[in-house]
């Protein structure tokens, strides 16, 4: 009988990140819920274990190097496999350029960007000895487009599709993909903070910058977590095996590269 897959998801106590973690369950696999919030994802992980599933819950802040390897290595011992890595973890920023302090951008990469190359190199350490897995980040429109009051985002978005370029072709002799997925405007407490801060800078009522944003979709309406999960259901499958070095548009139809 073919060995359960196992699967981590960073940043899986909300959002899309939970979307993913239930959908990689459905799946299949037995998912590691990752969050920097104990609660959450403790809450998360007791969601899948009630649908039968095999589930552990791990907080670890991504922005930490030794705690992404020490979140590996626990998923190694319960599970005895990492097969797929989705480094999903991200915060965001509003604000104009000429405002960002150090301390502002130094947070921001080093969960954004930080993050996603510890969850590259603590995957990738176990893969290789395993011959094989699937690295999967989440970058955004925003990693194709810099948006105004979004331009730090943006700048860490850009950078988690280089890294997913040059890991692709680092690791591709070791059977390891490394892919990424980009949503456009999803409607997660990511975007409730962003619709606050872009209220307050540009002078608008709560919930408009999230209405100004869903009108420029092509296909008409915000884009659900699910709709993000899916997605990344075929980046962790092995539908996806010809696939590497990718950062994928999942947005409705936004940004066209
Ligand atoms: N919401 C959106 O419209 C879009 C989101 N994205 C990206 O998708 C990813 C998920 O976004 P959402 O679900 O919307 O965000 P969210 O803010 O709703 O959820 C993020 C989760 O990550 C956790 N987290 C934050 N920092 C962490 C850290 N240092 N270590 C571990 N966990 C941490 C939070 O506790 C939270 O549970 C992010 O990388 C984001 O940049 C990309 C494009 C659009
Ligand atoms: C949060 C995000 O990535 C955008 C562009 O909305």
């Amino acid at each position: 009988m073919e060995e359960t897959r196992t699967a981590i998801v960073t940043g899986a106590g909300q959002g899309i990140g939970r979307a993913i973690a239930l959908r990689l369950a459905s799946d299949g696999f037995n998912v590691v819920i990752n969050d920097v919030n104990q609660e959450r994802a403790d809450s998360v992980s007791q969601e899948i274990q009630q649908l039968g599933k095999k589930s552990l819950a791990v907080k670890a802040d991504v922005s930490n190097r030794e705690e992404v390897f020490g979140l590996v290595s626990r998923t190694h011992e319960a599970f005895g496999s990492v097969d797929v890595m989705v480094s999903n973890a991200g915060i965001a920023q509003v604000k104009p350029l000429l405002e960002v302090s150090t301390e502002e951008l130094e947070r921001i990469f080093n969960v954004n960007v930080f993050g996603v190359l510890y969850g590259i190199q603590a995957a990738a350490e176990q893969m290789k000895k395993q011959g094989s897995g699937k690295i999967i980040s989440a970058c955004s429109i925003a990693g194709y487009k810099g948006f105004s009051l979004l331009g730090v985002y943006s700048a860490t978005k850009f950078a988690v599709r280089g890294l997913t370029q040059a890991a692709a072709q680092e690791l591709a002799p070791f059977g390891i993909t490394v892919n990424a997925y980009c949503p456009g405007i999803v409607g997660t407490q990511m975007w409730e903070h962003i619709d606050e801060k872009m209220a307050e800078y540009m002078d608008l009522n709560r919930g408009e910058a999230f209405k100004q944003f869903s009108e420029g979709i092509a296909l008409g309406r915000p884009e659900e977590p699910e709709d993000v999960a899916q997605f990344v259901s075929y980046l962790a499958s092995s539908d996806s095996n010809y696939m590497t070095g990718q950062s994928i548009m999942i947005d409705g139809g936004v940004v066209f590269s």
